[in-house]
């Protein structure tokens, strides 16, 4: 859409919809798209809340151009800078060489090194303050909520934050902005793959963060991606998914994530999964590997408190796929998961081996006995794969 959606009074939308893109940040897919949000308040004095990616810098000054309506643009204020934000800032400037840019002394750096912007560059500390008349803007750094220059900024008259990348989803805005004009429910998942995928290390300082904001009244989150959530109650259900997510809580549920090449390994996972259902554990997600993005299999094991992890021994190591899954898994400080694993080899396994050190690194607890199959599935692998489905479900059902 060219022009901007007012959202309230002199509260103005002028994000874009990518739905080009394959994969954001060049690692997670877009079935569904993504938005770039960017806000405009024009008020006596007129504030962007950041910009959006540069490819779609175009269609964005031309809906900033008409939301600003002659006024001129006096501030931008940079929650975020990472550049599906901060892409356009250069170009902004050059446009409207007045503006002023406004950052906390993390983001006056990043503005230099990627946009060569020094001057006019207004630089905030936590709690600092900035009227725009009618409108008062208060400033909460939130350092790592994303990258270390991350803020969130508070509109004390409408009670609004301006929250960058927190509470943000994938998933394209089809028409409607707000939690009002859309089916919310559309974007929950998107919000999960989204924050474990991109926000998912940051734990702690996502929780500190929300001891902040848990002393406001917030009346509308405006986010950097996706929906303006306004409604009460999808605001709490949004600020209780961070929550979550950010303990490392999960739902009872097991994933079971393993590679094969043949189909023998495979068996293995398939027998661990009928004794969780036999156990009466509903929520059993299998991913094999080589066929689900890492994208998804990550979302699942933020949402679900079991993980069993499979693989066949490939050239005295890991299955490929699955030692990458278990680097991302690390390289999410991931925590509180029950863990089971199994694996399989030929004439000398490792697999099981590497599994039971990344149960170590991990810290996660280890349910039942790993099983370790040769070549092929008979009687005393099969029962010992039940017996580690029965040992998952057995520690989950304690925790209901
Ligand atoms: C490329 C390749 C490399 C392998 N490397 C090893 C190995 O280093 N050690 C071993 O014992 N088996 C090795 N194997 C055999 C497999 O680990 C074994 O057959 C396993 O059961 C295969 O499981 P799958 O049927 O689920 O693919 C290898 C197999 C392939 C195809």
């Amino acid at each position: 859409m060219l022009k901007p959606i007012p959202i309230k009074d002199d509260l103005f939308y002028i994000g874009v919809n990518d739905r080009t893109k394959h994969l954001f940040e060049n690692l997670w897919p877009l079935p569904k798209g993504v938005s770039y949000n960017s806000y405009l308040i024009s008020d006596e004095k007129t504030a962007l809340f950041d910009t959006v990616d540069i490819c779609y810098s175009d269609i964005f000054f031309h809906k900033l151009e008409i939301a600003l309506n002659g006024k001129s643009l006096d501030y931008v204020i940079i929650n975020h800078m990472e550049p599906d934000h901060s892409g356009s800032l250069g170009l902004l400037r050059n446009r409207y060489p007045n503006v002023k840019v406004v950052g906390n002394k993390r983001t006056a750096d990043m503005v230099q090194g990627f946009y060569g912007i020094t001057d006019g560059v207004m630089v905030i500390d936590d709690g600092d303050q900035l009227s725009l008349g009618k409108h008062n803007l208060v400033f909460n750094l939130t350092p790592m909520v994303h990258w270390p220059e991350t803020m969130m900024t508070y509109d004390t008259t409408d009670k609004i934050i301006f929250s960058g990348d927190a509470f943000g989803t994938f998933g394209t805005l089809d028409g409607g902005i707000t939690d009002t004009q859309l089916h919310p429910e559309r974007y929950y998942d998107e919000m999960i793959r989204y924050y474990s995928n991109v926000v998912g290390k940051f734990g702690s300082p996502v929780q500190k963060a929300l001891e902040k904001l848990g002393s406001l009244d917030i009346k509308m989150i405006c986010s950097t991606h996706g929906p303006v959530w306004t409604i009460d109650e999808q605001i709490k259900k949004v600020i209780s998914i961070y929550d979550k997510l950010s303990r490392y809580d999960g739902d009872e549920g097991v994933v079971i994530a393993y590679g094969s090449m043949y189909g023998n390994t495979e068996q293995m996972a398939e027998t661990v999964a009928y004794e969780l259902a036999q156990q009466g554990i509903k929520e059993i997600i299998l991913h094999n590997v080589s066929k689900r993005s890492h994208s998804y299999i990550i979302r699942d094991i933020f949402k679900y408190k079991g993980l069993i992890v499979g693989s066949p021994t490939y050239n005295n190591k890991l299955f490929p796929e699955v030692e990458y899954l278990l680097s991302k898994v690390e390289g999410r400080d991931m925590k509180h998961r029950y863990f089971g694993y199994f694996g399989s080899f030929t004439w000398a396994g490792a697999a099981v081996k590497r599994l039971a050190q990344f149960a170590l690194d991990t810290k996660f607890e280890v349910i039942g006995e790993p099983v370790e199959m040769r070549q092929a599935m008979r009687h005393d692998t099969y029962d010992a794969c039940i017996s580690l489905g029965k040992a998952m479900a057995d520690r989950l059902k304690q925790d209901r």
